[in-house]
């Protein structure tokens, strides 16, 4: 490969369907012809090509060009993000407007060939101009992606994932389709390769982008949780999208079946639009479940009354009629659902059920969704559960983007009884997962409780196979008297059944304390978590409280209430590093919560004793150190695990004095507070307050207006999702085509 360096001269032919163009280089030297794929070269631009001489018959010698770079890049705006991303040491974001404003479009060309010259910038001596053309050096093609592609709002970040990808070949790829980027790049959507697209000039017709656009309105539609999307609605979402007309898009919706992007299924005289993934997931789950449930599962021989007699002999209880019912069903059935709300003794019957089990010599293992709620499983259990993911041994492909999970149809979980907690948190696609490694034969037993919030992935999977009568099911629901004694668990099966609750009784642990404006009901939480509830009840107020909130923005979103909380809960001291990212300033000792799985994250006990990897989506923990130089945070989780986060990697962390009741899911802690007060509709539901108030082990305060209270616990909307999987089981069921035919469908 050669490479030449001049000015656009002249373009003499482009394409603008595919970019191919051929163009007048021009240097000192020479004017030569140069072809290949550029869509966004124009005349009087510097750029660098690398690629080969070759001997066309007809028009000569002319460079046949491989890869093309800007070489003076064209936005000040470019040069800025990439000088300030902290690419090059020795350069923060001030240094960098320093810089540029001296040297303007030529900044890079110094930097390069006369970096002597950076001395005329304040601040910056001999020394500093070695450490920045050093790294300058280091990162030439990771800068030019960087550059290009900054003015379309991709961050650095997003710019090392790309480069990543498709190393020196980035610019091209993109220049003759962006919308791969979309396909390809976890995080960068539809809309911002649109946005590089219509300043490159595709059409919007173009197949390419009505294509991508329909990927893109099914792919937020799954974010919503649905796993398909009928087709006059994806219509509707793709035209309000592309401002296309609508037979483009259903040419394009057949070429993307014909591609295997899409699957359309009829049902009734409905035509029901998937992504591939959630349409296998789907059916999968569908086929795998009445297979377990179908299929023969090994005679334990025992007699089940005397076994249940021996657990509750040894634990001291008495199994309430449904509990015993589930303990058979657990035992005579290859799949059950065991669900009920919260105090109804689901832990206790998992807990008969293991022993049972295990008595007789049979394999039981533990699994939940979250890192959290496996945790909690095990304390309950006092047995490992793992999370899903660790239990179906979850790797990366070598270029390290797609989850892939090392237990599956061919080399499935080995156990005899597989137990699930909290399902209602299990989307569609770690469902097919999960049931695809669980081998004909084992037991699988899913416990969970149908009114909490669906899963955060697409599907209504616990739902639908509680709905769908066709799984063996038992609900547990007498609730036991110790349970009766909390107002917490009383209540959240008042709000269950629609009743106004019990508040405020004295010496109890639910609390409402009204308060009518934003500013009252702030004033008041603060008050609470930063020192009434600590002292009347002896609790430490960054670990054992926690405010949620239904919703991000607003006054009483979680965004301004970790601010306003942070002054009051870990306000600034000498003493203490902090870092401001203009949005946000982390503060040493801040409490924070990873909102991401991560299953490579490294960790370390602080004398270096132990290590490990995986932090979780959901895991709080508090900042424990700063280094600036290193541009390092470090969290110290579960009281021994130090995380290291470098300043690029901060989307996996956010601060947590408040979170989300979706991200609350699955945990658990001893005092929540929450405020009652304005919010869209689908963020007043009762799921949404039934799931905040069972996070709570000894105090639930409320904290607003009860006019908002009695609206949540009405509105029993819960947002429905477009899922197929309860009529696909009864389809199944009833006309029984897996018993003749295994392919089914
Ligand atoms: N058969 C029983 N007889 C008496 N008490 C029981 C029985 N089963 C469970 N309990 C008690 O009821 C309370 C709630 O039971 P358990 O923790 O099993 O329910 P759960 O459904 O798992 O609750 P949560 O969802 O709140 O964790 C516990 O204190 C437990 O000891």
């Amino acid at each position: 490969m050669e490479r030449i360096e001049g000015m656009i001269s002249d373009i003499v032919f482009k394409n603008e369907d595919n970019g191919y163009t051929i163009a007048h280089l021009a240097n000192e030297k020479d004017e030569v012809v140069i072809v290949g794929c550029m869509p966004t070269l124009a005349q009087g631009e510097t750029i660098e090509v690398e690629g080969k001489w070759v001997n066309h018959k007809l028009y000569g010698v002319q460079f046949e060009v491989n890869k093309f770079m800007p070489v003076t890049p064209s936005s000040l705006e470019g040069i800025y993000v990439y000088l300030s991303s902290g690419m090059i040491h020795g350069i923060g974001e001030k240094m960098a407007k320093r810089i540029i404003d001296k040297f303007g479009l030529e900044t890079l060309n110094v930097i390069q060939s006369t970096p002597e010259r950076l001395k005329e910038v304040e601040g910056i001596g001999a020394k500093k101009i070695e450490q920045i053309v050093k790294s300058y050096e280091e990162n030439r093609d990771l800068r030019n992606i960087i550059i290009e592609l900054s003015p379309y709002g991709i961050t650095p970040n997003y710019c090392l994932k790309i480069y990543k990808k498709y190393k020196d070949k980035a610019i091209e790829v993109i220049n003759k389709n962006p919308y791969k980027l979309a396909e390809e790049i976890r995080g960068i959507g539809f809309k911002i390769a649109d946005n590089i697209a219509s300043k490159i000039g595709i059409d919007k017709n173009s197949k390419d982008r009505v294509s991508q656009g329909i990927l893109y309105s099914l792919n937020q539609a799954s974010l919503s949780g649905h796993t398909y999307l009928p087709k006059d609605v994806l219509i509707e979402n793709s035209r309000n999208l592309l401002d296309v007309s609508p037979s483009i898009i259903e040419e394009c919706i057949m070429d993307l079946v014909y591609d295997q992007k899409l699957h359309i299924e009829k049902r009734k005289n409905e035509y029901l639009i998937y992504l591939m993934t959630y349409y296998m997931s789907e059916n999968g789950v569908c086929k795998q479940i009445i297979k377990l449930s179908q299929a023969k599962i090994e005679d334990l021989n025992i007699n089940i009354d005397e076994e249940i007699r021996k657990v509750e002999e040894d634990e001291e209880i008495k199994l309430a009629n449904k509990q015993i019912s589930a303990v058979k069903e657990a035992i005579n059935s290859g799949v059950v659902v065991i669900t009920g709300g919260p105090g109804t003794g689901k832990t206790t019957t998992i807990n008969t059920i293991i022993k049972i089990f295990e008595n007789n010599n049979k394999e039981v293992v533990l699994a939940a969704p979250t890192g959290r709620a496996a945790k909690r499983m095990s304390e309950t259990s006092n047995k490992e559960a793992k999370t899903i993911h660790r239990l179906l041994e979850m790797g990366y492909t070598t270029d390290s983007e797609e989850l892939l999970f090392l237990k599956n149809e061919e080399d499935p979980i080995k156990a005899d009884v597989v137990i699930i907690d909290e399902v209602s948190m299990v989307d569609i696609l770690l469902m097919y997962s999960l049931l695809k490694a669980i081998k004909l034969g084992t037991r699988l037993i899913l416990v969970g409780d149908s009114d909490q919030l669906p899963s955060v992935g697409a599907g209504n999977v616990l739902g639908d196979i509680i709905n769908s009568e066709v799984i063996n099911k038992v609900r547990l629901n007498e609730i036991f008297r110790q349970a009766q004694e909390s107002m917490i668990v009383v209540n959240a099966h008042r709000i269950n059944s629609g009743q106004p609750l019990q508040l405020n009784a004295k010496g109890k642990d639910f609390f409402f304390i009204r308060k009518n404006t934003s500013e009252e009901i702030m004033s008041e939480i603060i008050g609470l978590v930063n020192e009434r509830l600590p002292k009347f009840y002896n609790l430490d107020k960054m670990k054992d409280i926690q405010v949620l909130s239904s919703m991000r923005k607003g006054d009483l979103g979680v965004t301004n209430l970790n601010i306003e909380l942070q002054k009051y809960l870990n306000k600034p001291e000498q003493y203490k590093v902090e870092e401001n990212f203009s949005k946000r300033v982390f503060r040493v000792a801040d409490k924070v919560m990873q909102i991401k799985n991560n299953y490579t994250k490294k960790w370390e006990t602080e004398d270096g004793s132990d290590s490990g990897e995986g932090i979780y989506n959901g895991d709080i923990g508090y900042i424990y150190h700063i280094d600036k130089d290193k541009k390092n945070i470090y969290v110290l989780f579960d009281d021994t695990k130090i995380v290291s986060y470098g300043y690029d990697e901060l989307d996996e962390i956010e601060h947590s004095f408040c979170t989300t009741i979706h991200k609350s899911q699955g945990s658990e802690f001893p005092v929540i507070v929450i405020p009652i007060t304005w919010a869209p509709p689908m963020l007043l539901s009762r799921n949404l307050l039934y799931t905040a108030v069972t996070r709570a082990k000894k105090l639930v305060v409320l904290v607003g207006d009860v006019k908002y209270l009695e609206y949540m616990i009405k509105n029993n909307r819960t947002n429905e999702r477009y899922s197929n999987l309860a009529y696909k089981l009864n389809k199944f069921k009833e006309e029984g085509i897996l018993l003749n035919n295994n392919e089914g469908f």
